[in-house]
């Protein structure tokens, strides 16, 4: 039976107690990217934009594939394990220079709450001018990945993610998310974040159960 606790985030253990208990997960590190490499992943950000806005003729598209097909078969060859590429492991670079992620960037890091703040792209176009709405979750689960980090929790594992859709939340206008762990109980950190405009409208809340995992859980 876990503990409730009031305790602030961030207060409920000393630095580095328990840290190193990350279930089955190997210790992840940061892994730095060479100097034109935020410069490959926005190159490879403006494809995915342009792969998803453009209606080429049809020799252009040949053109396009031979291009993309060349460069696919000149960079497998440098294909590493999980976590010894610095995609989504070079915390300097917007969305950790993952192309999953949100390119944003993060504005605020620590025990009380992370800030961070861009923009969904053509890439992430719903309909109407909209962020896909699968978009949204995206973005909480990876601040919410940040924020037990940042409260110096082991990785946890998101059980539920409530996404409250508030308004329309549009494409390449800039916008704010920011997230914080509201309550622990145990292994369980309850977290909850809003993503708004630059007015302060709130576009859209939610909230999330992180689950501390078990030694060897995967
Ligand atoms: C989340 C997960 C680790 C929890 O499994 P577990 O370690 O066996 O833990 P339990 O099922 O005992 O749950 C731990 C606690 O969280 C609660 N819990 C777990 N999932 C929950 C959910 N969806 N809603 C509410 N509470 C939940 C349990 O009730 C329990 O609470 P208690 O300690 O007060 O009894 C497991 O279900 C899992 O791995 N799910 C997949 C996670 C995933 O793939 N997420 C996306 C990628 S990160
Ligand atoms: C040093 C950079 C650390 C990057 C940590 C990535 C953690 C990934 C956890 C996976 C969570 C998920 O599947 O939603």
């Amino acid at each position: 039976m876990s503990e409730q606790t009031d305790r602030k985030p961030g207060e409920d253990r000393k630095p580095d107690e328990d840290y190193e208990h990350h279930g089955g997960f190997p210790v992840y590190k940061p892994v730095k990217g060479g100097p034109d490499f935020g410069r490959f992943v926005e190159a490879f950000r403006r494809l995915q934009d342009l792969a998803v806005s453009t209606h080429a003729p049809d020799d252009v598209v040949a053109q396009a594939a031979a291009q993309a097909e060349a460069l696919g078969d000149f960079l497998e060859q440098y294909t590493v394990p999980e976590g010894r590429s610095p995609a989504g492991f070079d915390t300097e670079l917007p969305g950790r220079g993952s192309l999953l992620m949100l390119p944003w960037k993060i504005e605020k890091f620590d025990a009380e709450s992370v800030r961070a703040r861009g923009t969904f792209r053509r890439f992430h176009l719903g309909g109407n001018g909209a962020a896909h709405g699968g978009t949204l979750p995206l973005l909480f689960d990876d601040l919410f990945g940040m924020v037990i980090h940042a409260n110096r929790r082991p990785i946890a594992r998101t059980a539920y993610l409530h996404v409250n859709y508030r308004k329309i939340t549009p494409i390449e206008t800039e916008l704010v998310v920011e997230g914080r762990v509201d309550r622990v109980d145990g292994r369980k950190a309850f977290c909850a974040a809003e993503l708004c405009d630059l007015e302060g409208n709130v576009l859209a809340d939610c909230e999330a159960l992180m689950v501390q995992l078990l030694p060897g859980q995967p």
